[in-house]
C-alpha cells in the first residue's frame, strides 16, 4: 500500500474532487474530521485540553467550544502551539490507525485528505504521491465569494491568508485543475484514479509486511524447536 496526500485551497475543489474518489470506492481518510473527532470528551486531548484552558472553554452539553478556542489561540501564540502539542499527536495516531486498517483490508493506496499538506510540508515526505486541487485565481475568488456570501475584499482576504495555489503547485507530483466544468474535473480524477490503480508501488510495503511475517513466524517455530527438544 502507498499514501497519496491530497490538498487544495480555499474554495479551488477539493470536497468536489475527495466526492468523486470516494464514489470510485477509494479509501479517504480526512484529517479535519480526525480533528474534531480527538477533541470529543472520550479522547485524551479533550481531557488535556480542559486541563490546560479551563472549564470556561466548554459548551453547556460538555462539547468543546471551538470558537471560544480559535479565539484563544487567534491572540495567543504559544496557547496554539500548546494545543498543538496536545491534538497533533493525537491526530496522527488516529490517522496511523486507519492507514494500518486499509493496509490490513488490502488497499492499494489510501487517500490522506489534509488541508494545510503543503503550508506544514511535514507529513509530504511520507506520501507517494501529492495531489493538488487546483483552481485559477478569479475563479477560486467568484466560488468563495458566492458560496460563503463574502464581499470581494473578505474572499480576498481569506485566500490571501494561505501559501498560493500558484506556489503549492509546484510542490505537488499531480494537479487536478477544477478551473473548468465539473465534467472536467471528473475526467481528470478518474485518470489519475486509473493511474494509481496501475501503479505496482503498492507491492513494496506488501512485500516488507510478508518478509516480517515469515521472519517472525520462522523465528516462532526455531524458538518451539528450542524448547519442545
Ligand atoms: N467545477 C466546478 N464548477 C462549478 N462550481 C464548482 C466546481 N467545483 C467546485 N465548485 C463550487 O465551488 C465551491 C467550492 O468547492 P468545494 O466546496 O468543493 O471546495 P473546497 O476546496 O472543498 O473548499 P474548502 O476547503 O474551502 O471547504 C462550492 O460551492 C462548489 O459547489
Amino acid at each position: 500500500m502507498f499514501l497519496v496526500g491530497l490538498s487544495g485551497g480555499i474554495a479551488s475543489g477539493k470536497s468536489t474532487v475527495v466526492a468523486v474518489l470516494r464514489e470510485l470506492g477509494c479509501a479517504v481518510i480526512d484529517a479535519d474530521v480526525i480533528a474534531r473527532e480527538v477533541v470529543q470528551p472520550h479522547f485524551k486531548a479533550y481531557r488535556q485540553i480542559v486541563r490546560y484552558f479551563g472549564t470556561e472553554i466548554l459548551l453547556e452539553n460538555g462539547e468543546i467550544n471551538r470558537e471560544a478556542l480559535a479565539n484563544i489561540i487567534f491572540s495567543h501564540p504559544e496557547k496554539r502551539q500548546l494545543l498543538n502539542s496536545i491534538t497533533h499527536p493525537e491526530i496522527q495516531k488516529e490517522m496511523l490507525k486507519q492507514i494500518l486498517k486499509h493496509f490490513v483490508l488490502g488497499c492499494r493506496y489510501v487517500i490522506l485528505d489534509i488541508p494545510l499538506l503543503f503550508e506544514t510540508n511535514r507529513l509530504t515526505k511520507f506520501m507517494k504521491y501529492t495531489v493538488l486541487v487546483y483552481c485559477d485565481p478569479p475563479t477560486q475568488l467568484s466560488r468563495l465569494r458566492k458560496r460563503n456570501g463574502l464581499s470581494q475584499a473578505e474572499a480576498e482576504a481569506r485566500i490571501a491568508s494561505q501559501l498560493p495555489l500558484d506556489e503549492k503547485r509546484k510542490l505537488a507530483t499531480h494537479v487536478i485543475d477544477n478551473s473548468g466544468e465539473w465534467e472536467s474535473t471528473r475526467r481528470q480524477v478518474l485518470s489519475l484514479h486509473a493511474h494509481l490503480e496501475a501503479s505496482l508501488d503498492f507491492l513494496w510495503a506488501r512485500l516488507a509486511a510478508g518478509t516480517v511475517v515469515v521472519g517472525l513466524g520462522g523465528l516462532v517455530y526455531l524458538l518451539l524447536q528450542h524448547f519442545i527438544s
